[in-house]
């Protein structure tokens, strides 16, 4: 029976879920591999078990906030020194929003060390990181370790995977559009719904619930000024053979106002939202004197090489106008399947389906390891 050994980093919202996720899924496999968490660490706490026997993932959380934890090893050297000493392959979970953890992705891949995460920087960064880890990793040189990112576009929904088939079965994609933030979308099906009832709340209680919802990033500026959206469809253009040189080579429609784009916090922020509540009324009376509904959606033209992210109105009959909660909807075009397009849709945001997405990628993972 073989030994893998894991090393989580990030134990927030998603990391609990993934924890605890992980936790029945090493009872359910019990027969099949011995699964030994070796590091769980948050920014200034962790739990290691140096002598590689494992994290206990029923106590962890009590261990770590009682007498148990420790400082995190310094990363990335000690970190990266821990892991290449286990006596077997290990799979490094980057559960943090860090640019600092996913600029070291190509060392950890260089040294045999296998990635999953739902960590949008390594992927929409810079364009050289991006190549540096797909060039690092297993599948091109052969002898890297494996990396998987499904949870960085649509949160679990099988968006990366369905790409993947479809190129590698032949397809061309000619573009890839809708609804890809959980927040946007809970914001606006909740500020502006189908079937209004009156009671809406306004625009800035809307991003307070989603936030409390976890549906938001670890920072809620960054789902609102469009870059969280923009991560996403910059990932799919390069995955799509677009070489999006950066995040900003196209237009994104921020919706943070003016006043408050000097924000010191996140917390200034939010507290200064609501003075702009009216703004965000204006923008949906337009959209209703047209008798449609406003939306936040991306596209992705590949045949063009065009990239857009921002606001549109959309007829009240569409399926993206009817969308519920933080559901996401990603239609993919492509030559085969002509112009009715083959649709992924479902929660996009929130702990539990994103632990969901990134807990997949860890399988397949181990099932390339047998
Ligand atoms: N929430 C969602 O619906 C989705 C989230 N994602 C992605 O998942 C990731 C996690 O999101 P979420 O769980 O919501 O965020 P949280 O803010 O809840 O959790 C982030 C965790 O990362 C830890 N952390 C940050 N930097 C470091 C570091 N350098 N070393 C160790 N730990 C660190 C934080 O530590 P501490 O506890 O000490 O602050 C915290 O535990 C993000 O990249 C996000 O974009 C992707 C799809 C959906
Ligand atoms: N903040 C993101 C989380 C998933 O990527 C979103 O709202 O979609
Ligand atoms: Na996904």
């Amino acid at each position: 029976m073989s030994k893998i050994y894991v090393a989580i980093i990030g134990a927030g919202g998603v990391g609990k879920s993934f924890i605890s996720q992980l936790n029945a899924y090493v009872g359910r496999i019990r027969n099949k591999h011995t699964i030994n968490t070796i590091l769980i660490s948050r920014s200034s706490k962790a739990l290691q078990s140096k002598d590689y026997s494992g994290i206990n993932l029923t106590t962890w959380e009590s261990d770590l906030s009682g007498g148990g934890g420790g400082k995190p090893p310094a990363f990335p050297e000690e970190t990266l020194k821990f892991l290449t000493g286990a006596p077997g392959p290990v799979i490094l979970v980057d559960n943090t929003s860090s640019e600092e953890v996913a600029g070291e992705y190509p060392r950890f891949l260089s040294a045999g060390v296998h990635v999953v995460t739902p960590n949008k920087k390594g992927f929409s960064g810079s364009l050289e990181l991006f190549q540096a880890i797909y060039a690092a990793s297993a599948g091109q040189n052969g002898n890297g370790g494996y990396v998987f990112h499904e949870a960085t576009v649509g949160a679990g929904l099988p968006v990366l995977s369905t790409l993947r088939d479809l190129q590698d079965t032949g397809d061309e994609i000619v573009k890839i559009e809708g609804v890809f933030s959980g927040t946007m979308s809970y914001l606006f099906n909740s500020f502006a719904p189908l079937s209004p009832t009156g009671s809406e709340k306004p625009f800035s209680a809307c991003v307070a619930q989603a936030r409390e919802l976890g549906y938001t990033e670890p920072d809620p500026r960054d789902d609102l000024n469009g870059l969280d959206v923009a991560r996403k469809l910059t990932i799919l253009a390069r995955l799509s053979g677009l070489p999006v040189s950066q995040l900003t080579s196209f237009p994104i429609q921020s919706l943070i106002p003016k006043p408050l784009e000097t924000a010191a916090s996140a917390e200034e922020f939010l507290d200064g939202l609501a003075e702009f509540d009216n703004d965000m009324e204006g923008v949906k009376a337009a959209a209703e004197k047209e008798g449609a509904v406003v939306r936040y959606v991306g596209s992705l033209d590949v045949a063009k090489g065009e990239v857009s992210v921002g606001l549109r109105n959309f007829d009240k009959g569409s399926a993206v106008a009817g969308l519920k909660g933080s559901d996401n909807i990603i239609s993919f075009y492509t030559r085969r399947y002509g112009d009715r397009a083959l649709i992924v849709q479902g929660a996009g945001a929130g702990a539990e389906v994103t632990a969901m997405g990134v807990l997949s990628d860890f399988i397949k993972v181990l099932e390339r390891l047998k």
